[in-house]
C-alpha cells in the first residue's frame, strides 16, 4: 500500500500503463422476505463488509422502470443548456448543486471529466431545484426515487446496526431524512464521451478518480452497457489515503436490476475499521475493452445528521459529531490535494483548489 502521492508524471505514466487485474467476486445479496430472512440478509452483509466492502443487492423493491424513469429524467437535466444548469450552481457549504469538470480528486490531482448534479431532501435545496418551467415533473419525480433509495438504505442501515449489536434503528435514526437539515445526497453523473487514441499529448481523461466515499453506505445505479466501475480492496484504517494496484471490474446484473452499494469511511470509522471502505474509481479509458461513450450513474450518498454522536462499539476512535466527522474528512482531503499539488514541480499555474465536498474523496 503506498501512502505516498506520486507526481503528476509518475500518475500519467500509471494511468496509462496497463491495469492490473486480479478476480474478485462482488457478493450479490438479495432482499427478499426482508424482515423474515433479516439474520440471514445480516450475515451475508456483514461477510461482505468485512471482505470486499463492495457487494450488489437484488429483490430490492425498486423496479427497473423506476430505475429508468430517474436515468430520464437525470439526462433531462443534463441536456438542459449551461445557462440553465448554471442557475443552480453547486455549493460547496451546502453540498447540493451543479458542477461541471470542477472536483479534484487527491488521487489525480486533476479534474474528472464529468458533470453532476447533487440533490438533497431538506433545506440544502433551498433554491438550488431548478423551477417547474424549466424542468416540469422533475422535482418531484427526483425526490419519488430518493424516498425509494432511501428505503433500501434503511432495511442495510438495520441490518449493519444488528450486526454490530447496536439497536436496530440506530443508524436509521441517525440518518433521519425527514429533518430539514438532512444531509443525504443524491448525485446524478454524467461523464463525457472520452476521445479515442492516438492520444498525441498523452493526456488523461480521468471519469472517477480512485477515492473512497466519506458517507455511511453508498448506492450506485448504473445504466448497462455503461460500464467502467473499479474496485481495490485492502484498504486497512477508514483515515488513511493509501491505494493498491489490482483492480477488479465491478459488472452488477443489468437483468436483476441490482444496486451495487459500498461502505463509506463513516461506516469503516463506526465499525471500529471491521467493515470496509474500499477505493474505487470509474476508469480513465485507455485501453482495448475500455468504455469511452458516455456514462450516466447515480450515487446515493448516506449521511450522518449534524448531531449524530459517532462511534464504534469499542471505542478505536474518540466520539464525534456527524458534523465533525464530515468536517474532518474534507480537511483531511483536501489536505491531501494540497500536499499534492505542492509536490508537482511541474505546475504551471496556481490550480484553484474546490475540495472534493460531496460525500466522496
Ligand atoms: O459513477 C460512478 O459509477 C461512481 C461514482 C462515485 O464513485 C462517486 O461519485 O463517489
Ligand atoms: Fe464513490
Amino acid at each position: 500500500m503506498a501512502h505516498e502521492h506520486p507526481d503528476q508524471a509518475t500518475l500519467q505514466k500509471l494511468a496509462m500503463a496497463p491495469t492490473k487485474y486480479v478476480e474478485r467476486t462482488v457478493p450479490e445479496i438479495s432482499l427478499r422476505d426482508f424482515d423474515s430472512r433479516i439474520d440471514e440478509i445480516t450475515s451475508e452483509l456483514v461477510q461482505a463488509a468485512e471482505n470486499v466492502g463492495f457487494f450488489c443487492v437484488v429483490d430490492h423493491g425498486i423496479s427497473s422502470e423506476a430505475v429508468n424513469r430517474i436515468f430520464d429524467q437525470s439526462a433531462r437535466f443534463f441536456n438542459q443548456p449551461e445557462g440553465v444548469k448554471g442557475r443552480v450552481p453547486f455549493s460547496p457549504q451546502h453540498n447540493a448543486g451543479w458542477e461541471k469538470n470542477a472536483q479534484i480528486r487527491p488521487s489525480t490531482g486533476a479534474v474528472d471529466r464529468k458533470e453532476s448534479y447533487q440533490m438533497q431532501f431538506g433545506a440544502g435545496m433551498d433554491g438550488r431545484w431548478l423551477d417547474n418551467d424549466a424542468l416540469p415533473g422533475f422535482q418531484q419525480e427526483a425526490l419519488e426515487f430518493m424516498h425509494q433509495a432511501q428505503s433500501v438504505s434503511e432495511k442495510l442501515m438495520r441490518c449493519f446496526a444488528r450486526g454490530l449489536g447496536f439497536k436496530d434503528d440506530y443508524f436509521v435514526k441517525a440518518h433521519d431524512v425527514s429533518r430539514p437539515d438532512s444531509q443525504t445526497v443524491c448525485r446524478l453523473l454524467h461523464y463525457f464521451e472520452t476521445p479515442q487514441l492516438p492520444n498525441p499529448t498523452g493526456e488523461v481523461f480521468h471519469r472517477a478518480g480512485a477515492h473512497v466515499d466519506w458517507d455511511l453506505l453508498t448506492l450506485l445505479f448504473q445504466k448497462a452497457g455503461q460500464s467502467g466501475l473499479e474496485i481495490c480492496p485492502g484498504r486497512e484504517t477508514s483515515t488513511s489515503f493509501g491505494y493498491g494496484d489490482s483492480w477488479t471490474k465491478v459488472e452488477p446484473d443489468a437483468e436483476k436490476n441490482a444496486i451495487v452499494c459500498n461502505i463509506g469511511d463513516l461506516l469503516m470509522s463506526w465499525s471500529d475499521d471491521r467493515f470496509k471502505s474500499t477505493f474505487h474509481r470509474v476508469k480513465a479509458p485507455c485501453e482495448t475493452g475500455d468504455y469511452y461513450g458516455e456514462r450516466y450513474s447515480i450515487a446515493f450518498f448516506n449521511q450522518p445528521c449534524k448531531d449524530a454522536k459517532i462511534q464504534g462499539p469499542l471505542k478505536k476512535y474518540p466520539l464525534v459529531t456527524g458534523e465533525e466527522f464530515t468536517r474532518n474528512a474534507m480537511t483531511r482531503n483536501y489536505k491531501a490535494i494540497q500536499d499534492k499539488l505542492k509536490k508537482e514541480e511541474d505546475v504551471k499555474k496556481p490550480v484553484e483548489v474546490v475540495p472534493a465536498v460531496s460525500a466522496q474523496a
